[in-house]
């Protein structure tokens, strides 16, 4: 959560010329509410129900850049159906630079709200192990949107080359 899928998502697309979508972005149009509203008027189950939905929908459809929500791993189906389909790659960043932006999430994402830091810490190791089921691992501390892009061009072409290789 907050580590730039959906800001760095954009960018991978633009630089790959392929169409971006935001998993949470499409939830918002198709019910028509934010999601801190999804989760205040309906509350964090029925969210998991419409993210499992939209992103398996989403998965499936080839030649795309797709930003996921920041729990939708943690659920099984999601984790099959994206491994199965599509490349995958964590975007992972340390604990002390995460809490640098943590002021600027809070609004948006219902899941900081009503949590000390240190509940906040624990929710973040212990997501750890279902994002160590990936394609590739990206570590973005101090690098830039742009950076991190150029970055996973970088990993993209390296998954390429020795699927290429598998032939
Ligand atoms: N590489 C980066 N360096 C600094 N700030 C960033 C970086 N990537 C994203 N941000 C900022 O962090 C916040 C969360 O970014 P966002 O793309 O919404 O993350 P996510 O989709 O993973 O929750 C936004 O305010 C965004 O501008
Ligand atoms: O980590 C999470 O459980 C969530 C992350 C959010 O997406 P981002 O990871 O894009 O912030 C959004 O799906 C929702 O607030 C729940
Ligand atoms: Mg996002």
């Amino acid at each position: 959560m907050g580590v730039g899928k959906t800001t760095v998502g954009e960018l991978l697309a633009q630089k790959l010329n392929r169409t971006f979508i935001d998993v949470d972005q499409e939830i918002e149009k198709d019910f028509g509410m934010s999601i801190p509203d999804i989760f205040t008027k309906h509350g964090e189950p029925f969210f998991r129900e419409l993210e499992q939905a939209k992103t398996c929908e989403l998965a499936q459809e080839p030649l795309r850049v797709l930003s996921l929500g920041g729990g939708a791993f943690l659920n099984e189906s999601i984790q099959k159906t994206c491994l199965a389909h599509g490349i995958v790659i964590h975007l992972d960043i340390d604990w002390a630079e995460w809490t640098e932006r943590m002021e600027l999430l809070i609004d948006d994402r219902p899941l900081l709200q009503s949590k000390d830091l240190s509940d906040v810490q624990e929710l973040f190791y212990k997501r750890q192990s279902a994002y160590a089921v990936n394609h590739a691992r990206l570590l973005i501390n101090k690098r830039t949107p742009e950076e991190v892009a150029d970055a996973l061009i970088d990993s993209l072409k390296q998954i390429w080359a020795s699927s290429e290789l598998r032939k």
